[in-house]
């Protein structure tokens, strides 16, 4: 099955100022989210399916932690599609071979998982491969050098949903997106009400799990306060 082609890619639109100097014009932040780490698959594709009707999503990844193969692959099964069709680039978390067998779009690794070359090698040229950098700008140097498609930063607040992870501070947003040309993703207990700071500090995603999925007027209206927050910060910028 061909990998479903869907870029994250950040360009800079350029438009000049009346003194002929080139200003960036900022592209704006778009969503990126991840499944919790264990679903009801049924209801997990409700919720899915609302989240999509609420707007614009640019990327989902399928987080199942420490289940049996079989489980990931019936949930990619019967949610990829449904990405696909909406045009969110679907990723698998971890496993680049099955991310190739499935046909997703890309995958995500970490550092304790395969290698980026040997992810990259098995998943091809044209699939999204993202790199948790945590807070290091040396991790997200060594990605971009490698080619990676975004590098992840966080946790920027603390999460529901992973336990062990390293607090970063929103200045690497800045140093990211004023130093490198690889797209930046924040994540870490993100929700609409704290993630400004992110915008503003550059962030060309927002990667949100129970942020959206535990939203208290639920999924679609979640992406809905995302999106509308995003295009009110982003207007100051
Ligand atoms: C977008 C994104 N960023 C970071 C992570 C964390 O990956 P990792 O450090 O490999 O930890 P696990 O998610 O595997 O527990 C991610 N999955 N996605
Ligand atoms: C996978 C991952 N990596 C750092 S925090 C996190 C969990 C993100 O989920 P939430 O948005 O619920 O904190
Ligand atoms: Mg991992």
């Amino acid at each position: 099955m061909p990998l479903a082609t869907v870029n994250i890619t950040r360009e800079w639109n350029r438009s000049t100022s009346m003194q002929g100097q080139e200003l960036p014009e900022r592209i704006p932040t778009r969503l990126y989210l991840i499944s919790p780490a264990e679903i009801d698959l049924d209801s997990f594709e409700t919720a899915f399916k609302e989240a999509l009707e609420g707007g614009d999503v640019a990327c989902f990844q399928l987080r199942l932690k420490d289940r049996p193969r079989d489980e990931i692959v019936t949930a990619a099964k019967r949610l990829m599609p449904l990405a696909q069709a909406a045009n969110v680039a679907f990723l698998l978390n971890d496993d680049p071979q099955l991310a190739r067998e499935l046909g997703a779009d890309g995958v995500h690794i970490g550092q304790d998982d395969m290698p980026f070359k040997a992810a990259r090698e098995i998943v091809g040229a044209n699939a999204i491969v993202g790199v948790t950098c945590k807070n290091s700008k040396h991790l997200a140097m060594q990605a971009a050098e490698n080619g990676a498609d975004y590098v992840a930063f966080g946790a920027f607040f603390p999460s529901t949903t992973k336990d062990e992870t390293t607090r970063a501070d929103v200045d690497i947003l800045s140093w990211c997106s004023g130093l490198i040309e690889t797209p930046c993703v924040a994540i870490g207990g993100i929700t609409v009400e704290n993630a400004p700071a992110l915008v503003k500090n550059g962030a060309d995603f927002l990667s949100v799990s129970a942020g959206v999925w535990n939203y208290k007027a639920g999924p679609k209206q979640a992406v809905r306060d995302f999106n509308r927050m995003i295009d009110k910060v982003i207007a100051t910028c």
